[in-house]
């Protein structure tokens, strides 16, 4: 039995890596400063004190960050020994977005330059704007700007209500994002405009990693929340990654949550919607206890992204986290000799950080498994790896697979 799970902490970044210069980033580290404010008594909002994840810090959390951040985060004293491989990993790709870290970890890093909308107002294209107005018989749109998701939607929904323009916004991601009202302006025509923008995107030749649908709720700005039913329209992957490998050879890959939609569905067998962390952790668990041999169980747990590093949310994050440690022994019960578990991370999403955007940070590598023999490594430390693509190659090794282009396998070829 060899399956892979591929726990995807969306944005836990572990530390400003070597290249944050180029980002404005130096400095910046998602789960050291996190700590730092638990530990300080600035976020009891929920939860309580120091940041305390027992389960992670037994798999090397602590002494992977001490390394990739300079100092041990605060609170976390275990030496050891830990019964996980752990280190910790650069990115290779140019962008800190979404697609290029998981792309990346899949084995294919993105070296190419995405194109991003510059900070002027209006943001994108005219000709390209006024072809979706006639094309989508639209009264025209709102935004036109680079904007924080709930902030826009606070600030034009009601607008957007009055006169079924939608909200076009951008960050500093390549993204085009539209939010609607669900029941004003409806769902489905909502993401029929998005395909209609990707498919225009595209035809301008412009490299736009997603077109974002972000449909919401309420009647006022004090209510409006958005909704789980977020579609994102993803290019394709320059390359095929290990999935597309696994998808050749035969095997499963179970996207749960996010994931089928940033590879674009594309090398993907299976797909389990589930929106929230704990929803996507039981899918997570259902997959792994019904899963064939030869599958990549590959859930993303984005509300860490989404709901608490975009939004600056410190103690939300926190408890996230410690919500999430504390189902781990659940996942550990139900796994299977051959199975290995990756613990990892596309980007940082400082929650302490100036702005809204993601952090270039190194990111956590954790992988454990039932039959995993640490005592067969020099030692469990595998240090600093120098692309995220050390993970795709290790689960191409595990399960068998071609190797990818990119990336060295910590795991022994089977
Ligand atoms: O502010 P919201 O809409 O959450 O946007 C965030 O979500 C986008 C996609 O993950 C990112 O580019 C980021 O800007
Ligand atoms: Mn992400
Ligand atoms: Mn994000």
């Amino acid at each position: 039995m060899a399956r892979a799970i591929i726990l995807m902490l969306d944005s836990f970044g572990v530390g400003a890596s070597a290249d944050a210069e180029d980002f404005g980033d130096v400095g910046a580290n998602t789960f050291g400063h996190i700590a730092e404010a638990c530990a300080a008594g600035k976020a009891n909002i929920d939860r309580q004190g120091p940041l305390k994840l027992p389960n992670l810090e037994k798999l090397g959390l602590g002494l992977l960050a001490e390394e990739s951040g300079g100092e041990r985060p605060a609170g976390f004293s275990f030496n050891g020994p830990c019964q996980a491989l752990y280190g910790y990993a650069q990115e290779k790709s140019r962008g800190k977005d979404t697609p290029s870290g998981h792309w990346e970890i899949a084995g294919v890093p993105v070296l190419f330059d995405w194109h991003y909308f510059p900070t002027t107002v209006p943001t994108f294209p005219a000709d390209f704007i006024e072809q979706i107005i006639n094309e989508a018989n639209l009264p025209g749109i709102l935004g036109d700007c680079h904007a924080s998701g709930t902030e826009i939607i606070a600030r034009l929904g009601e607008e957007h209500m009055a006169s079924g323009k939608p909200i076009f916004y951008t960050s500093a991601d390549s993204v085009l994002q539209i939010a609607a009202h669900e029941e004003t302006f409806g769902l489905e025509p909502l993401l029929a405009l998005c395909e209609l923008a990707r498919q225009k995107l595209d035809d301008h030749g412009l490299r736009v990693g997603r077109v974002i649908a972000r449909p919401f709720l309420g009647s006022n700005a004090e209510n409006f929340k958005r909704t789980g039913n977020r579609r994102d329209y993803s290019v394709l992957p320059p390359a095929p990654t290990v999935l597309d490998k696994l998808v050749s050879a035969g095997g499963e890959v179970i996207s749960i949550g996010k994931i089928a939609d940033i590879y674009a569905h594309q090398g993907i067998t299976q797909k389990v919607k589930a929106s929230g962390n704990d929803a996507i952790f039981d899918a997570t668990l259902e997959a792994i206890k019904t899963a064939p041999e030869q599958s990549i169980i590959f859930p993303n747990f984005v509300d860490f992204d989404m709901e608490y590093g975009h939004r600056r949310n410190v103690a939300g994050y926190a408890k996230a986290l410690e919500d999430f440690d504390q189902r781990l022994p659940e996942l550990i019960a139900a796994l299977q000799p051959g199975d290995r578990v990756f613990i990892a991370a596309d980007h940082g999403c400082d929650p302490t950080w100036p702005g809204t955007d993601h952090t270039r940070e190194y990111i956590p590598v954790i992988c454990f498994g039932p039959d995993l023999n640490i005592a067969e490594y020099d030692s469990a430390n595998i240090g600093l790896r120098t692309s995220f693509a050390d993970i795709g190659q290790s689960i191409a090794s595990h399960l068998g697979l071609p190797a990818t282009d990119y990336g060295e396998s910590f795991l022994p070829r089977q």
